[in-house]
């Protein structure tokens, strides 16, 4: 009897969800989701759209839900044509008026829990004006507090007049030169601040010299360990094992410049072979088949006493939480990234929620009289203020060393979302480092992937034109560099989409570039496996020791006539996996700006798609510019798209921040 009443009240709501969801608009997920929270309680149809919202919004990486958003941003969130919210609306009867409303309604529904009253371990969590599923709540509490406590914690062990002049003894050393443009050397400052805490965070755009900084950082961390130093464990870690590959080679090439620098005081070189490869977060949490648990854990922490953490925007909510529960309180930890790039495909958006106040500095006069003493320089004062601690350990980047010119130029007008000064660059000359197809046509995408074009020639032609040309007679290790080499020509060039779907998605692109490299001569389709298809894994597989957005190039199996493999850069060597049982693959010439996070190409193409659909924001374009190491290459079916994109900021509810300025 109560189950079909509970029912009836829904019934018109379920059928509009059904509707949405049949149309596409409705992950099916959400509304399994919606119908299970009913069946723990009484159902209402306010609460069932609320959650049915909820776990649209968690599709789409925000980590809660704002009551005040109900009143109708959550459906510009979803990117939502007003009649489908319209429609949801009427379909559940009365619409709660105000966030207080709301606040009433959720918080006496039995499915969820209103923070401060008894907790029956309901799914929902009502925390002030936010809706979370419970283990973002959860998360969020934890990665606050584990980065509070970091920050605010124990500074400067020991005699603290002595560290510091040590710390100063090795910055001047480390830092020899002065800053180019006459600003601080935030590099310097970067340094300084992370070696005080056990919490360092050092955030900046493409170039900024993160890397090169957390090597002088690693340097120091060395040398203020005193007799420590023979027994310091350092770890290496990034989101995905390219980046974590090319984190590892340029702090060996960076530390390996810098023994030359710091001579016999510090035997770097030696220090430095005993931190091993850098490794994924799943590897070096030690994920495991079937389980969202990992091996380390609060109960089992990490053995590591540094750990550094490359592309760290990349890292979703669920595991910063994870790797702060398994690293243990003595452990510094340094994070790396850059936070104006898009954040984790999955929930939250934690280092932007981290860097809130890097632009501004917000530094206490504390933090800027230590770094006044530990590395003599003086902070201008337009960076004071009374930002909170996670902001006193942190420090931005300004300066580009790598990424000046007109791509670099192009990035900061995006970032800044003026829409007149990025038309401008892409209009201007900039011999051949900029190209600009407006309005564009998915040929001109196909003819960049033969030939690439004016000013920068090759597309994918680079390595099709080496795989033509053959493998060397030998096997074994001649196989293996030409392998190398192929691999290496065909991450100059990468086509990249903000979208799936659609004739300008990587769905639409992949099998027409496949067609039209085809009919050019370059490729020999014969088969799902044929010589030269990139491919990329779309899941963690553990039995073959391939992950989610690793790329890899499928060529002749040397050892078995008639096989494929498909070989992996693996930092400087090369793994392979028999084609056959590779599962969860889709081709790789267009991939999607998400996935090509952590990876650049000489020259990158991003293309648009011909409709906004609401979620392409500036994020996402700043993020495909910055791929592009010396070429860009933009393609706008509709100009419109790119400046709704750029007028666009990804913001994501969380309620991180707060938690983190409290
Ligand atoms: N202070 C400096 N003096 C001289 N060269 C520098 C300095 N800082 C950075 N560089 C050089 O600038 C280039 C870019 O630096 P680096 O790779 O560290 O930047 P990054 O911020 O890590 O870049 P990415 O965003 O690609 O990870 C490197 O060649 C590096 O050696």
């Amino acid at each position: 009897m109560r189950n079909t009443m509970r029912s009836s009240s829904c019934l018109a709501l379920y059928a509009q969800i059904d509707l949405l969801t049949e149309a596409g608009h409705l992950r099916r997920l959400s509304a399994a989701f919606a119908r299970f929270i009913g069946s723990l309680g009484m159902e209402s149809p306010a609460l069932m759209a609320a959650c049915v919202l909820l776990s649209e919004l968690e599709g789409r990486g925000h980590s809660c839900m704002k009551l005040a958003d109900l009143s109708g941003a959550v459906a510009t969130q979803l990117g939502w044509q007003p009649e489908w919210w319209r429609d949801l609306r009427a379909s559940a009867g009365g619409w709660p008026q105000d966030v207080a409303a709301w606040r009433k309604l959720l918080a006496a529904s039995e499915q969820v829990w209103a923070v401060g009253d008894l907790d029956f371990d309901q799914p929902l969590v009502l925390d002030g004006e936010r809706l979370y599923l419970r283990r973002y709540w959860r998360d969020e509490k934890l990665v606050a507090q584990a980065v509070r406590e970091r920050a605010l914690g124990e500074v400067m062990a020991g005699d603290a007049s002595s560290s510091i002049a040590n710390i100063r003894h090795w910055l001047d050393k480390l830092f020899s030169h002065a800053s180019r443009g006459g600003g601080p050397d935030w590099q310097k400052v970067a340094c300084a601040v992370a070696v005080r805490g056990k919490l360092g965070i050092i955030t900046g755009g493409p170039g900024t010299g993160k890397t090169y900084t957390v090597a002088r950082l690693l340097a120091l961390l060395f040398a203020s360990a005193g007799s420590r130093r023979d027994s310091l464990r350092v770890a290496l870690a990034a989101p995905t094992g390219k980046a974590a590959a090319r984190l590892k080679q340029s702090i060996d090439s960076a530390l390996e410049e810098l023994d030359g620098k710091v001579g016999q005081e510090l035997p770097l070189r030696e220090l430095a072979s005993r931190m091993g490869a850098a490794r994924t977060l799943h590897s070096l949490l030690g994920a495991r088949p079937d389980t969202r648990a990992f091996r380390h854990h609060a109960g089992k922490q990490l053995e590591v006493d540094v750990l550094i953490v490359d592309e760290a925007s990349m890292i979703h909510l669920e595991m910063m939480a994870a790797l702060l529960a398994a690293l243990s309180a003595h452990a510094t930890l340094i994070l790396l990234g850059d936070k104006d790039q898009l954040a984790s495909v999955e929930a939250g958006a934690v280092l932007g929620d981290l860097c809130f106040d890097a632009e501004a500095g917000g530094y206490h006069a504390e933090t800027l009289n230590y770094v006044l003493d530990a590395s003599g320089i003086s902070i201008p004062a337009e960076y004071a203020g009374k930002a909170g601690p996670i902001a006193q350990q942190t420090v931005m980047l300004r300066e580009s060393r790598r990424f000046g010119g007109p791509i670099g130029v192009l990035a900061l007008a995006v970032n800044r979302g003026d829409a007149a000064a990025t038309v401008q660059v892409l209009r201007a000359p900039s011999e051949g480092r900029l190209a600009w197809m407006d309005p564009a046509l998915p040929a001109d995408a196909l003819q960049l992937a033969v030939m690439g074009r004016e000013g920068a020639p090759g597309g994918y032609s680079h390595y099709l034109q080496l795989l033509k040309a053959g493998a060397p007679a030998e096997q074994g290790e001649a196989y293996l560099a030409w392998v190398k080499t192929l691999i290496a020509a065909f991450e100059r060039f990468r086509i990249l989409c903000a979208v799936r779907d659609g004739e300008w998605g990587v769905h639409g692109l992949n099998p027409t570039i496949e067609q039209r490299l085809q009919s050019a001569g370059l490729l020999r389709r014969n088969g799902e496996w044929y010589a030269g298809r990139p491919v990329m894994v779309t899941r963690n597989d553990y039995a073959t020791g391939v992950f989610n957005g690793d790329i890899g190039l499928t060529l002749p199996d040397p050892a078995r006539p008639g096989a494929m493999r498909v070989y992996f850069s693996d930092g400087d060597a090369v793994r392979s996996v028999l084609a056959t049982r590779l599962r969860n693959v889709e081709t790789a010439f267009a991939m999607t700006v998400h996935k090509s996070q952590g990876s650049e190409f000489e020259h990158t193409v991003l293309a648009l798609p011909r409709e906004s659909n609401g979620t392409l924001a500036r994020e996402l374009v700043y993020t495909g510019i910055t791929r592009a190491r010396e070429f860009f290459t933009l393609l706008t079916p509709n100009q419109q798209v790119l400046l709704d994109a750029i007028a666009q900021r990804t913001q994501r509810a969380s309620g991180l921040r707060a938690l983190l300025q409290d």
